[in-house]
């Protein structure tokens, strides 16, 4: 219709999502709407369930011991608890970068072509293009392209976090979850990170979870605000900081929480 943005599509929903640690119920009755190509973020206190939230949505949580859930989550229209969902396919279209930087002991190439070899790619040229796609996707490539062979040990925090992430993007992924990727770098290192999922929303969709306010208002188009295992709210992130519905959430984006 003329004059009319299109709507922007669903990537990730979730319909009535309870997650269960043994009798616990972390997270309750979750309704929301993750955006295609959009940077969504999770906020809330301490033990709200964000980490618990973001690994449901590539089933990570299948990982740990008790975990039980029950809902839907929808990745395009898919629900990826569907007993024929291949989980090794799931998190290759979903990725997740982790609060640490964790590299593997082994050379900056072998890092990043590792997944790819993994999904049985052994040419080494195509290897070769796409690691150095890979590195420049996550800003990296100029820093380390003279030392491709060199351990990934030896770079620096940022230079680590952002290698993770272009570990993830060498295997194409769709959609890219952050469990607080900043929370072990400095502030120039932050704010590369920062500068770089910028740049990645043009092609990814992408959920972080951040316990940084001003970074969440500062690189997200959605926020949601979990209280407690429940979505307190979800909106555009303009109008949940400056314009929000609830009362709970206006006290915790103005620091006077609990
Ligand atoms: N493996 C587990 N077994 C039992 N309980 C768990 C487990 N992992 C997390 N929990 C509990 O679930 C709740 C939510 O944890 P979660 O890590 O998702 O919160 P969070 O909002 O990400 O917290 P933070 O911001 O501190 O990382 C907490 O009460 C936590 O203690």
């Amino acid at each position: 219709m003329r004059g009319r943005r299109p709507a922007i599509k669903n990537k990730i929903y979730t319909r009535n999502l309870n997650i269960y640690y043994g009798e616990f119920r972390v997270l309750k009755d979750i309704n929301i709407e993750i955006k295609e190509k959009k940077v969504t973020a999770l906020i809330g206190p301490s033990g709200c369930g964000k980490s618990t939230f973001l690994r449901s949505l590539n089933r990570m949580n299948d990982l740990i011991e008790n975990t039980r859930i029950t809902g839907k989550v929808y990745l395009d229209d898919k629900d990826v608890y569907d007993s024929d969902v291949n989980v090794i396919e799931l998190r290759k279209r979903v990725g997740m970068v982790f609060q640490k930087p964790n590299p593997f002991p082994m050379s900056i190439y072998d890092n990043v072509a590792y997944g790819p070899r993994i999904h049985g790619i052994r040419d080494k040229n195509r290897l070769d293009e796409i690691v150095e796609r890979s590195l420049r996707g996550a800003a990296l490539w100029d820093e380390v392209k003279n030392r491709l062979k060199d351990s990934a040990l030896g770079l620096s925090g940022g230079q680590q976090q952002r290698l993770c992430i272009a570990r993830v993007l060498a295997v194409e992924p769709e959609v890219v979850l952050m469990d607080e990727p900043c929370s072990a770098l400095d502030p120039i290192s932050t704010m590369k990170v920062e500068e770089l999922i910028e740049q990645l929303k043009e092609n990814y969709t992408i959920v972080i979870v951040t316990h940084n306010m001003q970074q969440a208002g500062r690189i997200s188009d959605f926020t949601a605000f979990f209280l407690s295992g429940e979505l307190v709210e979800f909106g555009l992130t303009k109008e949940l900081f400056y314009n929000p519905k609830n009362k709970k959430t206006e006290e915790y984006i103005t620091g006077r929480f609990g």
